[in-house]
């Protein structure tokens, strides 16, 4: 049961990083259930303690407990923490708003945008569950597997409310996780959205052997348009220098766990989008927020060429080759223009 120290969690998404953040939470103490469409995955976790399609091999607590069940899930929940992919965000919110308790709070650990609106997901969180709910994000360099092996990791809570990003932190930080807060939402959101789309870029300059000068120069004039678009949206610089922006972009761009720099690698070697997709077989939230991103940047007027090409080689109008053809054929310029920052 739920105590004031230990508020009772309901994590919604049985993927590998919802069942990640559900066995991190009860090893913590929670109280935790994870809810799953899949009634299969989802009695794996509650019978043998393992989800076989998305974190196979690993041990999950005997603690953890499991449903398919929505509002069972939700019913004595504290905390409902969001984990599905952002195409299913708002359908998610919309199933649960009827069944979470009046006073729980919402956090969502889910990166990338509302797809077709371009909505960021506290517009959608905050449109669905009303003034009244505390609304927070978790983000930051974090693989699900490496984080349910219980290896360290370091990742941050940005909230409005500064007491429930604090409850939050305080249901994930543990001996081997580091929980920190924060409480710039749209830019902690944009970074864990934008280094998702910038890590295909590497990938692919990596998959065409561009060598080890092309993937530091692409992460940092990443970076960079990260910060540019950022503050074009009124947002501020430090939050994407630390483990939303920097840190996430640094781990995406460089570790072959991310599955968007494997899309990025197998595009570079010459793989259709397709089969690439097909072969990660799990999301890749790069294919819809690339678009997003760039709607965004065109609305915005910022141009930002690395992902503007991306987004040209996701939806195969251009090849990686003509790609990088045209990012070098760039006119010369100044590193940081006067009054950038
Ligand atoms: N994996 C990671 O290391 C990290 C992931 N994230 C973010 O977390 C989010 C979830 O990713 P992740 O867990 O990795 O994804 P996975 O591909 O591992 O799993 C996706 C999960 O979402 C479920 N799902 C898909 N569509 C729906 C839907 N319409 N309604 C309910 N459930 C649905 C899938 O169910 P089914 O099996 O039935 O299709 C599956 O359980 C993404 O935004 C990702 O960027 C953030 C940090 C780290
Ligand atoms: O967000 C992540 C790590 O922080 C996971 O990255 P991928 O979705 O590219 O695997």
């Amino acid at each position: 049961m739920a105590s004031a120290d230990k508020p009772a969690v309901a994590v919604l998404g049985s993927g590998s990083w919802g069942t990640a953040l559900a066995a991190l939470i009860a090893r913590n103490g929670h109280t935790t259930i994870l809810w799953g469409r899949d009634r299969g995955q989802v009695e794996a976790v509650a019978q043998r303690h393992e989800n076989p399609r998305y974190l196979p091999g690993t041990p999950l607590p005997e603690s953890l407990a499991a449903t398919p069940d929505l509002a069972e899930a939700v019913a004595e929940a504290d905390l409902v923490l969001v984990v599905t992919p952002s195409h299913a965000f708002t359908e998610t919110l919309r199933a649960l708003a009827p069944h979470r308790r009046a006073d729980a709070g919402l956090a969502w650990a889910t990166k990338g945008f509302e797809p077709g609106s371009g909505r960021f997901l506290h517009e959608v969180a905050a449109d669905l569950m009303g003034p009244d709910v505390p609304l927070a994000v978790v983000t930051g360099p974090s693989f699900a597997r490496e984080v349910a092996l219980g290896l360290p990791t370091a990742v941050t809570v940005h909230s409005d409310d500064e007491d429930f990003a604090q409850t939050v932190a305080n249901v994930l930080h543990g001996p081997t996780f580091r929980a920190y807060t924060g409480n710039d939402v749209q830019g902690a959101e944009l970074g864990g959205a934008m280094k998702n789309v910038l890590a295909v870029a590497t990938g692919v300059a990596d998959g065409m052997q561009l060598g080890l000068n092309a993937r530091a120069g692409l992460i940092t004039r990443g970076l960079n348009e990260m910060l540019r678009l950022n503050l074009a949206l009124g947002g501020r610089v430090e939050t994407l220098m630390g483990l939303a922006g920097l840190g996430d972009l640094v781990l995406t761009c460089t570790g072959d766990l991310s599955r968007n720099r494997r899309l990025g690698l197998a595009l570079g070697r010459g793989q259709s989008l397709r089969e690439a997709v097909a072969e990660i077989g799990q999301v890749v939230e790069s294919v819809q927020t690339a678009d997003e991103v760039m709607r965004l940047a065109e609305r915005l007027g910022i141009e930002l060429p690395i992902s503007a090409l991306v987004r040209e080689v996701l939806h195969e109008r251009i090849t990686p080759v003509e790609g990088l053809r045209m990012l070098l054929a760039r006119e010369q310029k100044p590193e940081f223009p006067p009054g950038l920052f």
